[in-house]
């Protein structure tokens, strides 16, 4: 193949095909399973997780399709296959049912953020991208909401993409800042496609292809009157750089010009912002703004606020793009129950390791905000049938590991956490833009006390079952165990 392919149908492990194929032989391929997608840890030691990569998902599932290139291909890994099968995947679509969380909410371990109720067929082979999109998105966009915690009044810029891995990692990325709270991007493509507001200042290049940094400050403010940031620290950042560009600001004003910024890429930056921005107040500009980028971080910006350092603008490449600190989020895709004879029943996955053992059946996700304090108290997980928690009942929840811990709560609004997005393949879900999903995230972020939210050591959230479900869940952990 010579062109790069968009269609991203074969964007799955092979053992998916495998199964397809196997389940196809066997005559089950129809049979309908509910698979969850969901994580078992925070990332990062943090409190919470900012759900992203829905829209993406959205988008994948639309598309789904083999073409002839799809199908010539599948032939040339299996000599075998029946033609049948390559027929019945010439006319596949999805036409199963998907809900899911809305990008922007902070979710928790142990909640189903996608749910597809399909064919084993079709629920089968998206399980990877699925999980691709949500574990990547959802990472960029925790971390990215960190930062946010740290520098919640100063202006974020994404500057990853020259380290993101890959390109598709860079754009979806920079849309997971914005979505977490960041104001701008440095990649223009991310901002075509999803319309983030772009934000740039220029290289040490710019400076070194002049033969002074006076003469490139003063080519740079001509040629860009409306948005000069100088890059101060190419050569001494206090000796020549703020002091070239205080006579470059001065230049500006005397055409009636206002300097934006200047921007500082080494060194000790609580110092060196302290020193410029001192400068920069006597010679009379103390409207120009000091960005403040080099491989930082929540740590290293919460370290420089500490300082006293005089930062207005935080260039965030690397450490974000990247989730250097944790590169994956550990979502999984799991069954939690199959059709048998017309009937979904529930199935579990035992493990020696408590944390481990699925949540079974087909179950509802609610979000239990206090009346009183319109705050959230916990995560519910209940079967789909159950009405006292919809009726806003007196409820027990059990933790799910330590069932002596629980607690009873009343007034409170039950929220219901996944969305319909998908009906019989029909896309029934009403997009939102992607300005109200930033909107919407803060909005998350302002119904969960402060103590789930800090960065070092936060509480525990409390992601609880339901009475019932916890009895389903010992009920087949012993038909398991006890033979
Ligand atoms: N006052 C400070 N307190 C804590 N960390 C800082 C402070 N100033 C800068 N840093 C961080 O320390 C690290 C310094 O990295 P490094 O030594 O590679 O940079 P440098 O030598 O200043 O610049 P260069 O990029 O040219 O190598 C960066 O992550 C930077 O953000
Ligand atoms: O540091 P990050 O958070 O990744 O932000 C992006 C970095 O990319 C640019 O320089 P680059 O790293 O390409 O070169 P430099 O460090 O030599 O300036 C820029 O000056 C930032 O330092
Ligand atoms: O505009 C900038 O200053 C920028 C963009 C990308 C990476 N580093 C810096």
């Amino acid at each position: 193949m010579n062109g790069m392919t968009d269609n991203l149908t074969l964007h799955t492990d092979k053992y998916q095909i495998n199964m397809m194929y196997a389940h196809f032989v066997q005559g089950t391929d129809k049979e309908k399973a509910v698979f969850e997608v969901y994580f078992r840890k925070l990332p990062f030691d943090g409190g919470y997780a900012v759900c992203a990569g829905l829209d993406r998902v959205i988008q994948y599932i639309q598309n789904l399709h083999f073409g002839e290139e799809e199908i010539a291909y599948l032939r040339t890994q299996e000599e075998n296959y029946r033609e049948d099968f390559l027929t019945t995947l010439r006319e596949f679509r999805f036409r199963g049912d998907l809900q899911a969380i809305p990008e922007g909410t902070l979710v928790f371990p142990n909640v189903p953020l996608v749910r597809v109720v399909g064919t084993i067929f079709e629920a089968q082979l998206v399980e990877t991208a699925i999980l691709n999109f949500v574990n990547y998105q959802t990472l960029i966009a925790t971390k990215a909401s960190r930062i946010k915690q740290v520098a919640p009044h100063e202006v974020l810029l994404e500057f990853g993409t020259r380290r993101a891995q890959e390109a598709d990692a860079a754009i979806w990325g920079a849309r997971a800042a914005y979505v977490a709270g960041f104001h701008a991007t440095s990649n223009l493509r991310a901002g075509m496609l999803f319309g983030i507001p772009t934000r740039g200042t220029h290289a040490h290049a710019w400076v070194q292809a002049h033969d002074t940094e006076e003469e490139a400050f003063r080519a740079y403010a001509e040629a860009l009157p409306e948005q000069v940031t100088l890059l101060v620290d190419t050569y001494d950042t206090l000796r020549s750089g703020v002091p070239n560009a205080i006579k470059t600001a001065r230049l500006l004003a005397s055409r009636g010009k206002r300097m934006n910024a200047i921007r500082l890429d080494s060194g000790d930056l609580a110092y060196l912002s302290q020193q410029a921005r001192r400068m920069l107040d006597e010679a009379g500009f103390p409207e120009v703004k000091i960005v403040a980028s080099n491989d930082l971080d929540e740590n290293i910006i919460e370290g420089l606020k500490a300082q006293g350092a005089k930062i207005d603008v935080w260039g965030v490449g690397t450490q974000l793009i990247t989730a250097a600190d944790q590169p994956a989020l550990g979502g999984v895709y799991k069954l939690v129950a199959r059709e048998n004879n017309g009937e979904f029943i529930p199935v579990i996955k035992i493990s020696g390791n408590p944390e481990k053992v699925s949540n079974p059946g087909f179950k509802a996700a609610y979000r239990i905000i206090s009346k009183k304090t319109g705050k959230a108290e916990a995560d519910y997980l209940a079967l789909q049938q159950e009405e006292d928690i919809q009726r806003g009942e007196r409820i027990k929840l059990f933790d799910p590991v330590h069932p002596y811990i629980f607690k009873f709560i009343e007034n409170y609004e039950a929220v219901p956490l996944l969305a319909t997005i998908f009906t019989a393949g029909e896309l029934v879900y009403e997009r939102p833009s992607l300005d109200e999903i930033r909107a919407y995230h803060a909005e998350q972020i302002r119904i969960f006390w402060p103590q789930y939210l800090r960065k070092l050591n936060p509480e525990g959230y409390r992601v609880n079952l339901s009475a019932a479900l916890w009895k389903l869940k010992m009920d087949l952990i012993h038909a398991h165990t006890i033979m």
